[in-house]
This record gives C-alpha cells, structure tokens and sequence, in this order.
C-alpha cells in the first residue's frame, strides 16, 4: 500500500505545520468517544442530544474539559447541528490522505473540515487489523489531518499483553512512524490503546498504562509537538482516577453509550490533577 502514498506527503506536513490550534488548546484535559460502528443514524441522534444535554455539566466542571466525539461519517451533520453552540467538538473515525482525486469511497480531511469536524482519528486498531493500516498510511494520513487544521487522535498500542517493555516499545514504533507525518509544533492527540484491552472486561492494569505512556510523553516532547495523551480500551467511570498524573484524559468506546457514564467521567478528569507541564527540551 505503501506506494500510493504521496511522497511528499511528510515534507508537506512539516511545512504546513501551522495550520494546527491554537497552543492554549495544548495540555487541556480532553475526554473522547467513538461510537465506531454501534448505532445507526438514528439511535446516534438520540446519543448526539444526550450529549449536548451534557452542556450544563460541563460549564459547572471545576477546571475546563475538551470534549469531542466521533460517529460514523453520515452521521456528521447531525453532529453539526445537535452539537451546536454546546462546546462539543465532533470528528471522524478515519480519514484518506489524498486531498482528491480517484479514491472511491474516501473522505478527505478537507471534506472533515468542510463538515465542522475538529478532530480526526488515525490508526486504530480495528482499521489495522481489518483493514490493513500500516505506520506509513497512518503517517500519511496524520499528515493531512493536520494539514487539514484538524487535530489527528492518533490511535497506537501493543497487540498482545507480554510485559512492558514490548507494549513501550510496539507502542513508540507506531507513535514514531505517525509524528513522521506531522511537522514540529503540530498539535496531535496520541490514545494509547492497548489491543487486548479494547472491548475487553477491564482496562490494562494503571502502572502498565502509566509506562507506557510516560514513554509516549517522551516521544512528543523529542518530535517537538503539541501533544496529548489519553488511553483508551475499556476506559469508564473511575479509570481516570487510576491514572491521573501520566494521562491527560481518556478515549471511550462501550461505556459511553450510556451518556450518564460520560458525564461520571467528564467529573472525575476535571476533579483530578493535570499532569504537570512537559520539560523544556534541552
Ligand atoms: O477502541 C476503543 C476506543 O477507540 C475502546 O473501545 P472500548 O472502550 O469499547 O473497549
């Protein structure tokens, strides 16, 4: 697949970094869902008004969240106008590289940006599996979020649960060979998503998470971007309590189809502690 993939598509990137946010947007906790491909379009206008009756709580939350979700592309002007003027931000779950031409069934970031999107998830585990996403189509394709002006919510994590030192370093190969498509000072969401706990019974154990992403933390600083950390893979009510202090926020699935759940969340990371700011790079 590797070879349909613009050439240039990283020197692009690089170049046209500044399309990013703005930096404030930078190390505010962020809670995200993908509803991936559970409801129709009817049952996710329900889920969407649920949502943006969630507006009121989170004016009151004690320190300010970033909240976006994710349906599934038709479902994206539905997400425009329920989600108006509410403060949620909305995405895509998947994005092509190539700004236009012959890709039939493809959506360009262009188009996501066109559509009101903000956010646009890359690389998850279920499009690499299915699908056959490599590293360099994951680059490619962060790359033209950002270009875009779309934050890319970068999707990495180990296969299989054999100890920490493979889920550091599985984990920092796919999040690597991403940045690759992002240019310095770009601003990314990377959700740490170990596969074998996506869809599981629980999430992975707190000090496995805290490794791993500690060592992602170190990897946007090298990369020089604005980045986020977040994990994902049977994130509810009380994982954000695990972890707080080595993730800036969370990335459901399941159990926030209950709306009630989301809200338990959205409390918990604005009552915790935010990471403390990165290290100046030497
Ligand atoms: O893959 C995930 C989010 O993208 C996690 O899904 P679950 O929370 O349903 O395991």
């Amino acid at each position: 697949m590797n070879d349909v993939i613009p050439e240039n598509a990283t020197s692009a990137a690089v170049r046209l970094s500044g399309a990013s946010g703005p930096p404030e947007a930078g190390r505010r906790p962020v809670v995200g869902v993908s509803l991936k491909l559970y409801f129709g379009l009817a049952a996710t206008r329900t889920w969407l008004a649920d949502v943006a009756a969630l507006k009121g709580a989170l004016a009151e939350l004690p320190r300010p969240v970033d909240l976006f979700v994710l349906p599934s592309f038709p479902a994206l002007a539905d997400a425009r106008e329920l989600l108006a003027g509410t403060g949620v931000a909305y995405g895509a779950q998947d994005v092509h590289w190539a700004e236009s031409g012959a890709w039939t069934g493809e959506v360009s970031a262009g188009m996501l940006a066109e559509a009101g999107a903000r956010y646009v998830e890359v690389g998850h585990a279920e499009r690499r599996r299915h699908f056959g996403e490599t590293d360099a189509t994951v680059a490619a394709k962060t790359g033209a979020a950002v270009r875009a002006g779309l934050v890319p919510v970068i999707c990495a994590g180990e296969r299989h649960d054999n100890g920490l030192a493979q889920a550091v370093e599985e984990t920092l190969i796919q999040v690597r060979a991403a940045l690759g498509g992002a240019g310095p000072d770009s601003e990314v969401i990377v959700a740490y998503e170990p596969v074998w706990a996506i869809g599981a019974r629980e999430p992975a154990p707190a000090r496995h998470v805290r490794t791993v992403a500690s060592a992602v933390r170190t990897c946007l600083r090298d990369h020089g971007v604005r980045g986020r950390v977040v994990y994902g893979g049977t994130a509810g009510p009380g994982t954000f309590g695990r972890l707080a202090g080595s993730v800036d926020g969370l990335f459901l699935g399941r159990l926030a189809h209950d709306t009630a759940n989301l809200r338990h969340v959205l409390e918990e990371v604005a009552a915790a502690t935010v990471p403390a700011p990165l290290p100046l790079r030497p």
